[in-house]
């Protein structure tokens, strides 16, 4: 198993032109391969915009363009792409989906957003992804030459459980495509990231388009590398960026023998209702 990984993560401008975007996405994953890269991360929605009326009209089905472009890059630069995410059109259904490709260009994992974003902010954001997507229902880990990975897309990061699921399964690393607002991103942003990667200790990288103050949803950037220790590695500004970190994989494994906590759990205990009558998942 290899334990060095460089990651490039692309905060790329995403504009309401579905070609283009496609196109910026792959000029910059062309740019971090020169940089040495060995693993591409685009961000949430990286040809779409962030908006409910744009979903249908910018989904494609399964093979569609952005997704051939993604698996021939890959096989071209020889190079990991964990591929953001796209509307994924499916029957009547749209979803918000991730799909991964090898440095063979196969598609290797495809993870369907499972926790839609509905949410109402006094005096701040609200957004309701339940209007046009629908959830996907798997949790998704794929193998690696880095051992197992695990990924998901924005929202779901806040629900430990899933990232606590992706744990046990042995993953080393959570990706995250993701595009947080100006209300929850200053607020929960670095925090969640960081929670996560101590919760489980194991990496994670969260991916966002850069800010583009005149759209309709303003992410807030700040594309993020934590570490097993909760150390944040890398975190970009608001603009345009490529930022390319390389990561030691034996600190999953380091932090877990020194803080032995995932070995620790009372899971004995951990359930809710009578004893030894387990009646409620956690
Ligand atoms: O959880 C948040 O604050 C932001 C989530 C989000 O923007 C999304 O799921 O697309």
């Amino acid at each position: 198993m290899k334990n060095t990984l460089t990651v490039a993560q692309v905060q790329m401008q995403v504009v309401r032109n579905k070609a283009e975007n496609i196109a910026s996405a792959c000029r910059l994953i062309r740019r971090a391969a020169a940089q040495g890269a060995e693993l591409v991360m685009l961000p949430e929605m990286f040809c779409c915009p962030y908006e409910n009326s744009a979903f249908r009209p910018y989904g494609e089905t399964f093979g569609g363009p952005a997704q051939q472009a993604l698996s021939a890059l890959a096989g071209e630069k020889k190079i990991w792409i964990v591929g953001g995410s796209v509307p994924e059109l499916e029957g009547e259904r749209v979803y918000n989906t991730c799909f991964v490709y090898n440095p063979g260009g196969q598609q290797v994992a495809r993870h369907r957003k499972m926790h839609l974003f509905d949410i109402r902010v006094e005096g701040g954001q609200s957004f309701r992804e339940s209007d046009t997507l629908s959830p996907g229902n798997d949790i998704t880990v794929f193998d690696s030459p880095w051992g197992k990975l695990g990924l998901c897309i924005c929202f779901d990061l806040r629900f430990e459980e899933l990232a606590r699921v992706m744990a046990l399964q042995g993953v080393r690393a959570i990706f995250v495509p993701a595009a947080f607002n100006m209300t929850t991103g200053p607020a929960h942003w670095e925090l969640l990231f960081r929670q996560r990667a101590v919760d489980n200790q194991l990496f994670t990288f969260g991916t966002s388009p850069a800010r583009n103050e005149q759209e309709t949803y303003v992410a807030w950037g700040h594309s993020i590398v934590c570490d097993p220790w909760g150390t944040v590695l890398h975190q970009c500004g608001a603009g345009e960026e490529v930022a390319v970190t390389t990561v030691d994989l034996t600190r999953v494994e380091a932090v877990r023998q020194q803080l032995p906590i995932l070995s620790a759990r009372r899971e004995d205990v951990y359930f809710i209702g009578q004893k030894g009558k387990k009646d409620c998942a956690i």
